[in-house]
């Protein structure tokens, strides 16, 4: 039986605290015998400028807790405290406009945030400069690579002035050198900025290559089951014997959660 739902607030996190708490927040999709328990009780904060990974079998709900947290779904019970003002998505798909020049997709998002249309354009070319496409602005989506798309949508997310970023699987569709070149710019920018990111993967090694912590979920309905510091020195590499060492740790736990609930 989950608690009610005590506050699901937009604006507490006064930049003292953590940048996101959830406090045992439960998620039921559908209703009464139907209903089906996606996540369980579910307590966690990131702190300011932390990196947080979060891994966990195919289904146990990582997305939901994105779409909870971004308020793009609300949550059956529990509280969770995030300054959604200050919040980015990134997914899997870039979601570009495909009509739109690079620059102008960037432009949205400061005009969303409400940036007079004259520095529009120079804003813009400064983010996507940041991701190392300031040559590309007067381009359209479908001329980029895949990795190129995903750093215009990087530069989008930072557009938005966030200081919180959830990102689901968003190197996912990458190849191994694409991801590795945007682990490295995606940490050089999480330092620059003092992003507070959460993370979902499904890549282990890509956890423990970019994360200050680890954060396992159990099977459906999720639950958290354990909780790695990631200590290891950075910048890290993902193919480096100490990454894998930790990274096995990690499978192994991952796969004792799975056979236990027999995926
Ligand atoms: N809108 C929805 N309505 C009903 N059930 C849903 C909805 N969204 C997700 N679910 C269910 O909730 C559970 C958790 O889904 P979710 O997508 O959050 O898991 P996930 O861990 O992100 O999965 P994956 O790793 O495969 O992407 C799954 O059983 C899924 O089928």
């Amino acid at each position: 039986m989950t608690a009610p739902l005590v506050e699901q607030a937009g604006g507490r996190i006064d930049g003292h605290g953590p940048a996101i708490r959830l406090s045992a927040v439960s998620k039921i999709y559908g209703q009464g015998k139907a209903g089906l328990l996606a996540l369980d009780e579910v307590s966690l904060d990131v702190a300011p400028g932390e990196f947080v990974c979060l891994l966990g079998a195919s289904g146990c709900g990582k997305s939901t807790l994105l779409s909870l947290v971004a308020g793009l779904d609300r949550a059956t019970a529990g509280s969770i405290e995030v300054d959604r003002r200050r919040v980015a998505l990134m997914f899997q798909e870039p979601a570009l406009f495909p009509w739109l020049t690079v620059s102008a997709n960037v432009e949205m998002a400061l005009r969303a945030k409400g940036v007079a249309k004259r520095e529009r354009r120079a804003r813009a070319a400064e983010f996507l400069e940041i991701v190392h496409l300031g040559d590309f602005g007067a381009k359209r989506p479908h001329e980029l690579s895949g990795g190129m798309r995903q750093r215009v949508a990087l530069a989008r997310a930072l557009a938005q002035d966030a200081d919180v970023l959830l990102m689901d699987e968003p190197f996912g569709a990458l190849d191994a050198m694409t991801r590795d070149l945007l682990h490295d710019e995606l940490e050089r920018i999480w330092r620059e900025r003092n992003l507070a990111v959460l993370f979902v993967t499904h890549n282990v090694r890509e956890a423990v290559r970019l994360g200050d912590r680890v954060v396992l979920l159990s099977s459906r309905p999720g639950s958290v089951v354990e909780d790695f510091p990631i200590t290891l020195p950075r910048p890290r590499r993902t193919d480096s014997a100490e990454v894998a060492r930790q990274a096995a740790d990690i499978t192994e736990r991952l796969k004792m959660e799975v056979m236990r609930h027999g995926n």
